[in-house]
């Protein structure tokens, strides 16, 4: 099912809070600060590698996956939509 931007950040966020077993957030987030950046750089050359040689369907893919990588960095940090809004 599709969702936009932010109504991923509140799913995953309620997910953050509530910790609903097979959540692979959840899981994420407990694997801290380090492992979630290992996803968001392994993602980012998938990103590159897709645009390059995959194709706009794989592209799309690949970038959703980064844009979850990034909101799950941000709630494990504390940030909200707007501490990062503010500089876009
Ligand atoms: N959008 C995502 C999403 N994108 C990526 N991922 C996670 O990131 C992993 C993908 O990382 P990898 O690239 O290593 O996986 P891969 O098999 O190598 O995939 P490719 O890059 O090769 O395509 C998946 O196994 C998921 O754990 C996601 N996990 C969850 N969501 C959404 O987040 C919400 C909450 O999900 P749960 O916490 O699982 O309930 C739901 O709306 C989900 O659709």
């Amino acid at each position: 099912m599709s969702k936009t931007f932010e109504e991923l950040f509140s799913e995953l966020s309620s997910k953050a809070q509530t910790r609903p077993a097979g959540s692979s957030t959840v899981e994420e987030l407990d694997r801290g600060v380090h492992a979630i950046g290992k996803k968001i750089v392994e993602e980012a050359s998938e990103v590159w590698m897709a645009a390059e040689y995959e194709g706009n369907e794989r592209l799309a893919e690949e970038i959703s996956q980064e844009i979850y990588h990034l909101q799950v960095m941000m709630i494990k940090q504390g940030l909200t939509l707007d501490d990062v809004y503010k500089y876009l």
